[in-house]
């Protein structure tokens, strides 16, 4: 598994925690599960779905409104992969309630109201069958964790007792689930054009969002995929430069394409 580098973006290499014994499609089955990245070269007993499938996990990373939601859109209509875009709409009504909304509104009191939804939703998506050999998702459990989660505990707008509970949830899931990643798809942006996408795209619930909250973000994303210095990366990271316009943009991911899909051939 994995791709080589070209013009405009890079590739590097982690590892990989891919289940190693099949079993019977559909459940969560205990099942010996290799996680050499985060524990040397032991092998754990974890909790597979499908049986550890097999199928190449590809996860589109970037800031808010980087554009990511347009480059799953553009592969899912080229090519055999089965795209999950973030469950957004869940976000904002869980039977009748917008905790997406409530956090932006008070995220001392709603942040881990959201984060608690989104991480269970995330986890759902990277469960979930697929009939595709690729499945290529927006965002990850991880980020959820690694980005948002800490920047809202880092900024002051958590409190300790939620940040605890929240990676107990966190520690407990990767610890005893198997999550396979193949690559990560950094779509790097500078906050500014976020911030300019972001007004075009209007959605009721960031018209607060400020630049100075979008510079955080970047920073911390930064931090993980490019320093790596924060958290630990559950897969290769492919950086593609994202400030370009719409054109130049998918001029770009088919340019990437192979590597891209370079994860799938293992
Ligand atoms: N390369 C681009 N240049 C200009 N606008 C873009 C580009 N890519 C996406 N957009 C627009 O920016 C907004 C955010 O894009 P989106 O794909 O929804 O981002 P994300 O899913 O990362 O939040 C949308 O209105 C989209 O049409
Ligand atoms: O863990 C998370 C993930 C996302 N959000 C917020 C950020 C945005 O307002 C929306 C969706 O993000 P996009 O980048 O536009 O897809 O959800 C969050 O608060 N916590």
């Amino acid at each position: 598994r994995g791709a080589g580098t070209g013009t405009g973006s890079s590739l590097t290499a982690a590892g990989c925690n891919r289940a190693t014994e099949l079993c019977d499609g559909g459940r969560l089955i205990q099942s010996r599960a290799r996680s050499s990245w985060q524990r040397g070269n032991s092998t754990t007993v974890k909790l597979v779905q499908n049986g550890g499938d097999n199928k190449a996990v590809i996860c589109i990373e970037g800031n808010i409104a980087s554009g990511k939601t347009t480059c799953l859109e553009y592969f899912n209509k080229t090519g055999n992969i089965q795209v999950f875009t973030e469950p957004v709409h869940k976000w904002r009504n869980v039977r009748g309630h917008n905790p997406l909304a409530l956090m932006y509104q008070d995220p001392e009191r709603w942040g881990i109201t959201l984060q608690t939804y989104v991480q269970l939703t995330m986890l759902d998506r990277h469960l979930s069958s697929i009939s595709s050999p690729v499945r290529m998702m927006e965002r990850s459990i991880f980020s959820a964790k690694y980005i948002f989660v800490e920047n809202l505990f880092r900024s002051g707008k958590m409190p300790e007792v939620d940040y605890a509970v929240l990676s107990e949830w966190f520690d407990w899931i990767t610890t005893n689930i198997c999550i396979p990643v193949d690559l990560i798809v950094y779509l790097q942006t500078s906050p500014h054009t976020c911030h300019e996408r972001l007004k075009q795209r209007c959605r009721e619930e960031e018209k607060v969002i400020p630049l100075e909250y979008l510079v955080s973000i970047h920073q911390l994303y930064e931090d993980w995929l490019i320093k790596r210095t924060s958290f630990p990366l559950p897969a290769p990271v492919l950086v593609i430069p994202a400030d370009h316009d719409l054109q130049k943009m998918l001029h770009k991911y088919e340019e990437n394409r192979e590597k891209i899909l370079a994860a799938s051939y293992h």
